[in-house]
């Protein structure tokens, strides 16, 4: 190593909040590399506190035991602290310890996507009034760097369009269930094992994670301040055998996808952001991403269609873009200057889910018996969904009508359904599910 490059730098101070699945590895590769690291920044990064909730737990880390502390709060207002990377994830403390961290003047790199998502604005506001940095690349696709392409490369152009996997753990159980048949559960299970799931899994099923991020997302992409309640969710709970069966015979494959567009209205341009499974053909790239990898494309004006692929969740992919913030904060510490705040200028209006616009997969159970098929081909044409495909799966008890729609209104779809539920010929709407990605 040559030290003279970076002698001439003070050591920047990094506080570490949390040492679970992500921290660890923060902090073993922090000690791993630091020499490196030290080069890369100009200065050494000195690795003064490690915030855990329990003292004396068994953990595989070179680092020196006193420097494990219960005392987060005490840790960040130390007042000599440069950078306070926070991976306790949820809302509080998280929120309370990034805000004392900045106002006592340090910058800030999270890889918590659900504070951001429900109080960003709080956050963003304390960093730029700290005049310090608020870093967050591991927030939104693990390890993939796309929160600094939309925030930096993109920052000239105008995104369209943001469609991904963006959550890891669903996507490994969607696979799971897709290629081998495990159950659920049995999935879920692994997921967390590998060190893929939040800490309440309800977050990852329930498509919450992949709705926070598609709010960060949002932000980015349209210069709009979105939360988490702008958007749209549907979790994976309720995808079947049967869906994924349905989706196989079409040439289909079901995929939990975020889904953040610019559209046009008679008012003007206006967003929405929605999270649900969708089914896409074999043939899109988003079909092919496997296990707890990730993958978004963006669509903008200038740049055409990018895409962005690699591991979203687990340790070492998301201590990657940690550090890499880490890098980028500690070079602005050196130089005394801040990166990009948060870019909330257009403030576009936020579309509800009655105007989303897709195809739609629906499952009907129905009576086998004459006139069947043209009363519920009818109910669809009466709120002006245009049938494109039509098939009969089963017979007599067993018998049911599976529907593919042309593009249609949410509104139209739910109102469709609706109708037919009320009608005696149908025992059931047993799925609905939107179809993606140009079936
Ligand atoms: N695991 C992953 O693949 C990814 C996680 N993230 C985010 O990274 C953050 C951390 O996630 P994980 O490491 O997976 O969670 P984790 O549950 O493994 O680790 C969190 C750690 O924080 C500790 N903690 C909780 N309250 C504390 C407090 N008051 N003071 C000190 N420590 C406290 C917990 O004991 C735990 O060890 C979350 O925001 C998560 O959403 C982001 C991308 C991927
Ligand atoms: N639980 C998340 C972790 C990364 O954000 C996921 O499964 O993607
Ligand atoms: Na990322």
């Amino acid at each position: 190593m040559n030290a003279s490059s970076w002698s001439a730098g003070r050591p920047l101070r990094v506080a570490l909040l949390g040492c679970g699945v992500v921290g660890s590895e923060v902090a073993r590769l922090m000690t791993r590399d630091a020499e490196e690291l030290a080069q890369r920044v100009g200065a050494p990064l000195e690795l003064v506190g490690i915030a855990v909730r329990r003292l004396g737990r068994e953990r595989d880390l070179d680092v020196p035991a006193d420097l494990f502390t219960t005392d987060a709060a005490g840790l960040v207002s130390r007042g000599d602290i440069d950078v306070v990377i926070e991976v306790i994830g949820g809302i509080e403390p998280a929120r309370e310890l990034i805000l004392s961290a900045l106002d006592n003047g340090a910058s800030v790199v999270t890889a918590n996507k659900a504070l951001l998502a429900e109080d960003g604005a709080t956050l963003f506001e304390a960093a730029e009034k700290a005049e310090r940095d608020l870093y967050f690349e591991a927030a939104v696709a693990g390890a993939i760097p796309i929160v600094r392409p939309l925030r930096e490369s993109l920052a000239g152009d105008s995104v369209e369009r943001v469609l991904g996997i963006v959550n890891g753990t669903t996507n490994f159980i969607l696979d799971a269930m897709t290629t081998n048949g495990t159950g659920f559960s049995e999935a879920l299970d692994e997921a967390q094992r590998l060190g893929y799931a939040e800490a309440d899994p309800t977050a990852d099923i329930e498509g919450f994670d992949a709705a926070a991020k598609a709010a960060i997302l949002s932000g980015l992409a349209f210069h709009t301040r979105m939360t988490l309640g702008d958007v749209h969710r549907e979790g994976i709970t309720e995808v079947s055998a049967a869906d994924i069966r349905s989706a196989s015979e079409m040439g289909c494959v079901v995929k939990l996808l975020a889904i953040c567009e610019k559209r046009d209205t008679p008012d003007g341009p206006a967003v929405s952001a929605r999270v649900h499974p969708a089914m896409i053909p074999l043939s899109h790239p988003l079909a092919s991403v496997r296990g707890a990898y990730n993958a978004v494309f963006v669509e903008s004006e200038s740049a055409g269609q990018l895409m962005f692929y690699g591991p979203g969740a687990g340790g070492a992919p998301t201590a990657s873009a940690v550090l890499g913030d880490v890098v980028s904060v500690a070079r602005n510490r050196r130089n005394d200057v801040f990166g990009p705040g948060e870019s909330t200028h257009a403030q576009l209006e936020v579309l509800d889910i009655g105007r989303a616009r897709t195809r739609y997969h629906v499952a009907i159970d129905v009576d086998d018996r004459p006139g069947v098929l043209a009363a519920v081909a009818h109910a669809f044409a009466e709120f002006d969904v245009s049938i494109r495909t039509v098939r009969q799966e089963g017979s007599g008890l067993d018998a049911q009508l599976v529907i593919v729609t042309h593009e249609a209104d949410d509104a139209a779809l739910s109102a469709t359904v609706a109708a037919l539920r009320e009608m005696d010929m149908v025992r059931d709407v047993s799925s609905v599910m939107r179809v993606e990605g140009g079936f």
